[in-house]
């Protein structure tokens, strides 16, 4: 039971005077050291989500954009506004890690608040934050007076957990591995265990552990180990704890669900409920929006758990956590092939599937199934509750344990107001509504479509009041979402009418592949119908797979493009899959012209869509900033796998229902044959997109992708205008050459201009990633609208 209640005992009154004296004069020269340490050994740095204190319930305040900074000696955060003097929010000292993993932290039993993101956690013990590193360097050998702490940094159990959600699953292991590289190991043990998911107040989210205490359910070696190991390398597919987990067959095994019939791995006793720790300097009063009165929070806004030093095995046996190796574990690396057993993932169909193929299996839209094989990233290998087995799409299925508002059918999830209007219109009835994530992260908001007195959409925020009930009216709380929309079925409780309806289906993705293994597909399985437009490859025509699934077939003219290459290339492009990138379902290539099979995208190529719209796009930024965010959406997920496009621009995006819209063409511009094209001094190449290092050596790369996006973007904001009017390609070359830019679109905001203009930096390495620069836009989306 140590440790609970001594988190602040370095500011206990019954310190001596002189001692404090000194300690203050110690922690302002900690201070200098923390300083010049920031400023001169920043290992890595980054801003990405922080999950705030731990409490019983969840809430979406919980979640806040912090900078993070990693040193040789401290994992510390910071305030993302006000670049210059950023405000330190509180910070870990590296010496008390224990251990850094990745976790999950939404889905069942989890909190339906987090964001989305890849979470990581890294598990600790406490260090006094009076004392200065040197003084940490030895370890436990503090006097009585920092005893417990001292003692505690010699710990192999962390006693808090700090969770953290990175932007990309790259960028997670990325950290991960930072961290674990500039952490000492001494005090970390050989093998540890941990749980992947988030303690609820009343039980683990991933293996429904009842006792805060209980053993971690996930095995880890220690991280040296998983570390050295190649597998964990920088490939985005795998992630960190691949290796190292006891169900190796799955590609992400946090998702595994235990099934223990024989008992929990081992009990766990002690340990408080507490909250957090004050951790380091500076840390007070950040984390905002708590749920319980202020006074009883801690200082920091770290979030913590507390965990017992002091351990029961299985059979309720005292263990020691401080004995050399740390925690005994059930699983250690050799034994983990015997505990596949205990490992079940069970996945939900978010949507039907319907399977046509031999060897594919039916998905029933909220039916529950195991999973046998996932070591394919897009189709997976599972059991239905009859025992049948066969592939479905992994993108239709939810983890279980994950599962949040997914399944309720008005939640929308990642829909913006603009969309969310056009789709509730479009439905024109009233009390039909949706519940999507506000623009603020880690809220969500309520669309109602009316009538009354004409025909529109209002928007609600979802709050929650001091006990964390939402409401959408103050008289009228819940205690969980689904209890207030309920509620609002059967009384308007101040709403403009009462909730009905939701719209129809959501829209089912379309799949990687039209089966499992499958992207040369038989010409006599498409049935062609109309003409959708052509190209300088040939006709586009609407078909139909199997006489089932819409597809649009490109046929291609013969000898425009090195069809061998290609045809190698599309069971690459096959597996890209992104809600915001036109999905390749395959090809036919057994015969002359080939076809190339895509998704159909009812609306047509964007530009046209701009150009026939622009009455009702010119006005409304909103809904044009949202198409820019999605392209950047679909770029940032080809930016991560390396994918340059070549040939980004209006004409090469398409648009679905409610205003989706997908970046088409990728990567196809390699396999033109024509020269006036692919030179860049040739009449089709286009210029008006390239950026100076296109023109000069024709040098592509992403951030040339990222200049024709900013060109794309003027496209977007002028309905569709042809850059640089009518000046000619050699005039345009010459004004990119001496950096003159397109002017500012009348219909464009300054800070949306301004995100074009740094796409439009001379040299590559100025311009912003995709990655940032989606979250530049949505920053600007959030201060222009909701
Ligand atoms: N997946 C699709 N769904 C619906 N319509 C499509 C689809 N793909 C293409 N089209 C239609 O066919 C037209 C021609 O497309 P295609 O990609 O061949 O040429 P393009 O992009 O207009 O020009 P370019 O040949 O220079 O790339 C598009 O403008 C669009 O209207
Ligand atoms: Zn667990």
């Amino acid at each position: 039971m140590m440790g609970t209640k001594h988190r602040n005992s370095h500011v206990n009154g019954s310190i001596k005077s002189s001692s404090s004296l000194r300690s203050s004069s110690k922690s302002f020269q900690a201070k200098m050291d923390l300083m010049s340490e920031r400023l001169y050994d920043v290992v890595k740095s980054g801003s990405m989500v922080k999950r705030a204190q731990n409490k019983k319930r969840f809430t979406p305040v919980n979640y806040k954009h912090r900078w993070f900074e990693l040193t040789k000696r401290t994992f510390s955060y910071f305030d993302v506004e006000n670049v210059e003097r950023r405000r330190e929010r509180g910070r870990i000292h590296l010496k008390g890690v224990r251990l850094v993993e990745e976790a999950t932290v939404s889905g069942e039993g989890g909190d339906p608040f987090a964001p989305d993101g890849y979470p990581f956690q890294v598990g600790y013990c406490e260090i006094s934050a009076s004392a200065n590193s040197h003084q940490l360097e030895n370890g436990n050998g503090g006097g009585s007076g920092v005893g417990i702490e001292g003692q505690q940094s010699g710990r192999a159990v962390p006693q808090y957990t700090l969770y953290v959600i990175a932007n990309s699953e790259k960028e997670r292991s990325e950290w991960i591995r930072a961290i674990r590289q500039v952490c000492e190991d001494s005090n970390t043990p050989k093998s540890y265990r941990y749980h992947p998911g988030l303690w609820s107040g009343k039980k683990w989210s991933c293996c429904k552990g009842l006792s805060r205490t209980t053993f971690g359910c996930r095995a880890a070696a220690h991280w040296r180990e998983a570390n050295n190991n190649p597998s964990n390398g920088s490939s985005p597919a795998q992630n960190s704890t691949r290796s190292i987990s006891p169900n190796s067959s799955t590609t992400n095994s946090q998702f595994s669900l235990q099934h223990n019939s024989s008992g929990s791995l081992g009990g766990g006793v002690g340990g408080g409920l507490g909250g957090g720790g004050s951790l380091g300097l500076g840390g007070g009063g950040g984390g905002g929006g708590s749920c319980t009165p202020t006074s009883l929070q801690p200082q920091s806004s770290l979030t913590t758990f507390k965990q017992s030093p002091t351990l029961l095995n299985g059979n309720g046996t005292l263990l020691d956590a401080n004995m050399p190796g740390g925690i005994p574990t059930p699983g250690t690396p050799n034994s983990k092939a015997k505990d596949n057993s205990h490992f079940v993932k069970l996945v939900v169909a978010l949507y039907p599937f319907k399977a046509i193929e031999g060897g594919d299996l039916s998905l029933e839209k909220n039916a529950e199934y195991e999973v046998i094989d996932d070591s394919q990233e897009h189709w997976w290998k599972v059991k239905d509750a009859l025992g049948n087995v066969g592939y479905i799409p992994s993108n239709y299925v939810k983890p279980k344990a994950l599962l949040g508002l997914e399944r309720y059918e008005w939640y929308v999830g990642d829909m913006s107001r603009q969309r969310a209007e056009s789709l509730l219109k479009q439905g024109d009835k009233e009390g039909c509504f949706v519940v999507r994530k506000s623009s603020t992260k880690g809220l969500y908001t309520l669309s109602l479509h009316t009538k009354v007195p004409q025909s529109h959409v209002k928007h609600y925020h979802i709050k929650q009041n001091a006990r964390c009930e939402y409401y959408l009216s103050e008289k009228h709380c819940c205690e969980t979402i689904p209890d207030l929309i309920n509620y609002h079925r059967h009384n308007s409780g101040g709403l403009a009418c009462r909730l009905k309806s939701s719209p129809c289906d959501r829209p089912v993705p379309p799949t990687a592949g039209l089966s499992h293994d499958k992207w040369e597909i038989h010409p006599m399985e498409l049935m062609l119908m109309e003409e959708l437009g052509s190209g300088q490859f040939g006709v586009v025509r609407r078909g139909k797979w199997r006489g089932s699934i819409d597809t649009a077939v490109k046929m291609m003219k013969e000898g425009t493009m090195s069809e061998d290459d290609f045809i190698e290339e599309a069971k690459v492009m096959t597996k890209l899959q992104h809600p915001n990138l036109v999905q390749l379902y395959g090809v036919c290539s057994k015969h002359r012209p080939i076809y190339i099979v895509t998704e159909y995208m009812k609306h047509g190529s964007l530009l046209n869509y701009l150009r026939r719209h622009e009455k009702t796009l010119i006005g409304n930024m909103g809904l044009l900033l949202d198409m820019c965010i999605q392209v950047s959406k679909g770029m940032t997920y080809l930016e991560r796998h390396n994918y340059i496009h070549r040939d980004l621009a209006a004409r090469n995006c398409l648009v679905g229902s409610e205003n989706v819209v997908k970046v088409a063409d990728f990567g196809l511009a390699r396999y033109v044959l024509d020269d006036q094209y692919t030179s860049s001094g040739g009449t089709k190449f286009p210029i008006k997109w390239a950026p100076p290092e296109v023109l000069n050596y024709t040098r592509f790369s992403s951030k040339s992708d990222v200049w024709a996006y900013g060109v794309l973007m003027w496209e977007i904001f002028t309905c569709g205008k042809m850059p640089y009017g009518r000046l000619k390609n050699t005039e345009v070359v010459e004004r990119v050459q001496r950096g003159i830019i397109l002017e500012k679109p009348k219909s464009c905001a300054k800070e949306i201009y301004d995100v074009m203009k740094l796409c439009w930096s001379h040299g590559p390495e100025e311009r912003p990633a995709f990655r940032v620069l989606m979250d530049q836009l949505a920053l600007v989306a959030q201060t222009l609208t909701d």
